[in-house]
């Protein structure tokens, strides 16, 4: 009798996905072969929301993983809440919390569990795939973006600020000093001074910034929809922070920052040299200091030096 009240009430919750509700019309197609057709976790959390809506209608069906926190399309507070652990050979996989206006029964949550049951293998596929394909796109020390992840995000930047008039920034930052720790107090210590540094950027910077390294002692980050001079203050701000860090003070580490801006009227190409010759003139000017912002627009020659720029990438994006 439950299952039919389910099953009347599904299209009112979470059933957002009409052509899901065509193909099961007159037809039970099983969760297991559903899940089977993709390895994307929010697509899997999707498809599992629909089958569990069939066995209670849920308002909201959120995963939570040690890569992340998933919710299915449509999720909205609801009057009850149960929470189910997922749990496979002994490895916790995530843990999952619905939200329903109908109250979870044993019954009910008998069916979910053997829903989740369900669910185990093709969720642990997914989330393997899921890490090997952040693995792909992070330093493996300090687990910022690599310069692969960069040069994806830049080219998406630029075309963001084009579509939308969004202004960004692009810092490049080189620690000033740092082969002398490697030399002095051995690579282990480096390493420490590297991750140090990116726990600065971490705490400098808001979540939405993107935080990366290219390897060795650079490191670069996009700065969303910043006006110039906020720019400039805050890679000072960076700047900073990183000097002042008792591990790099004590090994008389500091670094120097590159900048350049793009605002609504200027033009994308070149943004990266320009941010590599504000670098390379900051760290030709003494070092420990913060180079461009908004003059590096005025069309600065290319300078000899150069970190490798992403001329694939602005290419595209021009
Ligand atoms: N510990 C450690 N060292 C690294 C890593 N990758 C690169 N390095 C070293 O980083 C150093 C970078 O060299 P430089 O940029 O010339 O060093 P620097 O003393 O900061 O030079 P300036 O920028 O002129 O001040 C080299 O000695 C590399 O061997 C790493 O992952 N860990």
């Amino acid at each position: 009798m439950w299952q039919e009240t389910a099953k009347n009430n599904f299209s009112a919750e979470l059933s957002t996905d009409s052509s899901w509700q065509e193909l099961t019309d007159g037809q039970e197609i099983s969760l297991i072969s559903q899940l089977q057709t993709t390895l994307d976790i929010q697509q899997q959390l999707d498809i599992f929301a629909m089958h569990v809506s069939r066995v209670l209608p849920m308002t909201a069906v959120q995963l939570q993983t040690a890569q992340g926190n998933f919710q299915a399309a449509g999720s909205k507070p609801g009057r009850h809440d149960y929470q189910s652990e997922l749990v496979l050979e002994q490895q916790l996989l995530g843990q999952l919390k619905y939200q329903s206006n109908f109250s979870f029964s044993a019954l009910i949550q008998r069916q979910l569990l053997l829903l989740e049951s369900e669910w185990l293998y093709a969720l642990r596929n997914a989330l393997l795939v899921n890490r090997l394909q952040q693995m792909a796109l992070k330093d493996p020390l300090t687990t910022l973006g690599n310069r692969r992840f960069f040069d994806d995000s830049f080219a998406k930047a630029i075309q963001l600020a084009k579509r939308h008039q969004q202004p960004f920034a692009l810092l490049l930052l080189d620690l000033d000093n740092f082969k002398q720790v490697n030399d002095l107090a051995g690579h282990s210590t480096g390493d420490q001074v590297l991750l140090a540094v990116a726990d600065c950027m971490r705490e400098t910077l808001r979540a939405t910034d993107s935080l990366f390294r290219f390897g060795g002692d650079e490191f670069a980050v996009l700065l969303q929809d910043q006006d110039a001079e906020h720019a400039e203050l805050i890679a000072a701000r960076l700047q900073q922070h990183i000097s002042k860090h008792p591990l790099l003070k004590l090994h008389q580490v500091g670094c120097s920052i590159g900048l350049a801006w793009l605002g609504p009227e200027q033009q994308a190409r070149d943004l990266f040299h320009l941010a590599d010759e504000a670098l390379y003139q900051a760290k030709t000017s003494g070092k420990g200091k913060v180079g461009g912002g908004t003059i590096s627009f005025a069309g600065i020659p290319r300078p000899a030096r150069s970190l490798k720029a992403p001329l694939a990438s602005l290419a595209a994006a021009n």
